[in-house]
């Protein structure tokens, strides 16, 4: 086959796969097989691997993984990702409060409340709109290079809906489905079981081989802004409400409080609702809304001062 026909063709695949993707993944209404989507998948691989230069970076080929690695290589983060300072009760809430309002003054001070998802941190680097890089936290200077398995993951775009440079953060994980069933076939071949969705979705990510990774249903929620060229936004709410427009997949159950009282009211609902939700949950991120109060407030040597990890109780094993 001549390179222009085969460009045309892996055009055409990209696109039909990428619209039987959507059918079975969003609309759950496949309109082919497993085995013809599998045929599909088999030619554009075959056409990238005979022409290896016209494989887009979003070429949905991405999603199944490729050769196995023989070592993660280490990504310095742009920015270091960062660990919390832990509250345990109401008290640690209030003391917290107090001393953001301390520091701000007579300024009035916006929370944004969200859920601390239980998976594995991750930092996703874009260049003009393409996925690029992403890595483990590491000790949040250095992490491990896991972009080939990362590319696996349906909710991490491959291409944004704007050209952007930006580096983001989440949180990778299983949800409680996947891990139940992920341990049922795991029994079923006599093989270990994983202890719970964090550790299955961290011992997917840190596998060698991509395929691994692909065949585990892992899912991601973006959080974070590490850096941000060409766009500016001046609270942590309005960055979520970006990250949801280029395509990150964002939680829905963020809220802002401008009083305590009524952030305390919100932490206590979800402490009772948290054994109903599809997904692991270890407490809840309390932050400053204001980029300008955040850089205020500043750091310790180890956390911000603009946010606090509400922990919940450890959950009373289901017997
Ligand atoms: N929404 C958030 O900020 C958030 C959610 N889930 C998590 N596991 C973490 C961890 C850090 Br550090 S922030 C954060």
């Amino acid at each position: 086959m001549d390179r222009l026909t085969a460009e045309t063709k892996i055009k055409e695949l990209a696109k039909r796969i990428e619209r039987h993707n959507r059918l079975y993944h969003e609309e759950d209404r496949p309109e082919i097989s497993d085995q013809e989507y599998d045929q599909l998948m088999r030619e554009l691989r075959e056409l990238e691997t005979s022409f290896p230069d016209l494989q887009s970076p979003d070429s949905p080929s991405l999603r199944v993984g490729g050769e196995p690695l023989p070592f993660f290589e280490k990504v310095v983060h742009k920015t270091p990702m960062l660990s919390l300072g832990n509250a345990f009760n109401e008290e640690d809430i209030r003391d917290f409060d107090r001393r953001v309002r301390q520091a701000v003054g007579s300024q009035a001070v916006r929370y944004v409340a969200e859920l601390k998802i239980d998976g594995l941190a991750v930092s996703l680097h874009y260049e003009n709109g393409l996925f690029v890089r992403g890595a483990t936290r590491g000790d949040g200077t250095t992490g491990e290079d896991i972009t080939q398995n990362l590319k696996t993951i349906r909710s991490i775009p491959l291409r944004l809906t704007k050209p952007l440079t930006l580096e983001v953060r989440g949180e990778a994980y299983m949800s409680k489905g996947a891990f139940e069933k992920l341990n049922k076939e795991r029994e079923e071949r006599g093989e270990a079981l994983f202890a719970n969705p964090r550790n299955s979705a961290a011992g997917s990510l840190r596998q060698l081989d991509p395929k691994i990774a692909a065949s585990r249903q892992l899912d991601t929620f973006i959080y974070g802004i590490g850096d941000l060229q060409g766009e500016t936004v001046e609270s942590h709410s309005e960055g979520l409400d970006l990250l949801e427009t280029l395509g990150f997949m964002v939680n829905q159950e963020r809220r802002v409080f401008d009083d305590v009282d009524e952030l305390l009211a919100f932490i206590a609902g979800w402490t009772e609702k948290r054994p109903h939700l599809p997904y692991e949950i270890d407490g809840m991120v309390i932050k400053v809304d204001s980029y300008a109060q955040q850089e205020e407030l500043g750091f310790t040597a180890k956390s911000p001062r603009w946010a606090i990890a509400y922990k919940f109780p450890a959950e009373e094993a289901v017997t």
